[in-house]
């Protein structure tokens, strides 16, 4: 493929910073990734991997004559990045991100910038895992995964058409929605589970009576709670950027979890029965093995 793009910017070259890096270079969609951050060995680790070609910690050198900037920063440093960038800009840079959340980065680029850049384009990568940090980048990540761009009244449909043609590029599924539509299928999908699994594992390990109980659980076990092996910055970030939509989603697994405390405690069969029938019937039906 021929290069679209002359300079891309990496805000953030982590899992997913470094996914998408390493995935548009060896796709040859362009000349040249810079990638930013704070960590000189972590950039360094990620231009010896050839997830990057150059990096630098300073942000004018970053983004100046970039064609395109994307923000992979956790959702608490989106806001302090747009802050950090804003004088450097030119309004010709297409500005888009990764974030789990997507109502909060929009506020953060309205606060920053006054009102909503034409050039930004927010969206999400539906593809990750439980590793963070450049090591566990992967130009693959995002192979038949989807992607969900969720573009504001102002985003212009030549820089969401650059945007979705990188993602396309990478092998990923494109869709479009809006950003609370979004959060709110996203609290349900994605941050409801990453939470239950944290608070399964937290609660037995603290349940000291129980001795060394990790030691005894099977593959179900490792397969519900893989994900609370997740960087807790990130998750941390990802709950306070997306609170509502998860607080409500919560309370309703707490409801369906009284519930079944109920049919349990009451070893009332047909109902059981007919729950998890109905469970695996959903599951068999719209999760497809991979
Ligand atoms: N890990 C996952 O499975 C997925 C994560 N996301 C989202 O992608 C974003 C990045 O996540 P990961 O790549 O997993 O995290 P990561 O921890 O692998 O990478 C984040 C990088 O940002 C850097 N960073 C943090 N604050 C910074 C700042 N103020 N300025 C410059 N660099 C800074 C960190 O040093 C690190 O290199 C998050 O917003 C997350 O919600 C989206 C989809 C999946
Ligand atoms: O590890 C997994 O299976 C995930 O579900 C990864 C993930 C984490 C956060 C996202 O916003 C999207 C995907």
């Amino acid at each position: 493929m021929s290069a679209i793009l002359n300079k891309v910017t990496i805000i953030g070259v982590g899992l997913i910073g470094g996914s998408f890096a390493k995935g548009i270079k060896q796709a040859g969609l362009v000349e040249e990734v810079i990638g930013f951050g704070h960590n000189d060995a972590n950039l360094q680790l990620a231009v010896e991997l050839g997830v990057i070609d150059s990096f630098t910690t300073d942000m004018a050198e970053a983004v100046d004559g970039s064609d395109l900037v994307f923000l992979a920063v956790p959702l608490g440093a989106m806001k302090t990045v747009l802050a950090e960038m804003k004088p450097y800009l030119s309004s010709k840079t297409i500005i888009t991100d990764g974030g789990s959340a997507k109502s909060s980065v929009i506020l953060s680029a309205q606060e920053v910038f006054g009102e909503l850049p034409e050039n930004f384009v927010p969206g999400h990568p539906i593809a990750g895992k439980e590793k963070s940090g450049v090591a566990a980048a992967d130009e693959a990540l995002y192979v038949n995964h989807r992607v969900i761009l969720t573009p504001t009244e102002k985003t212009a449909l030549s820089a969401l058409a650059v945007v979705k043609q990188l993602w396309l590029a990478l092998g990923a599924n494109v869709e479009v929605m809006n950003a609370q539509q979004h959060d709110e299928i996203f609290a349900a999908t994605s941050h409801l589970p990453h939470l239950l699994a944290f608070a399964l594992v937290d609660m037995l390990n603290e349940h000291e009576e129980l001795g060394d109980v990790f030691k005894y659980t099977a593959g179900g076990f490792r397969d519900f709670t893989r994900i609370a092996s997740s960087d807790a910055v990130m998750w941390r970030d990802i709950v306070m950027y997306n609170s509502t939509a998860i607080a409500k989603w919560l309370k309703y697994y707490g409801q369906a979890i009284t519930e079944l405390t109920e049919l349990v405690e009451n070893k009332d069969a047909q109902a059981l029965y007919t729950l998890f029938d109905e469970a695996k019937k959903a599951r068999d039906k719209h999760i497809v093995q991979k």
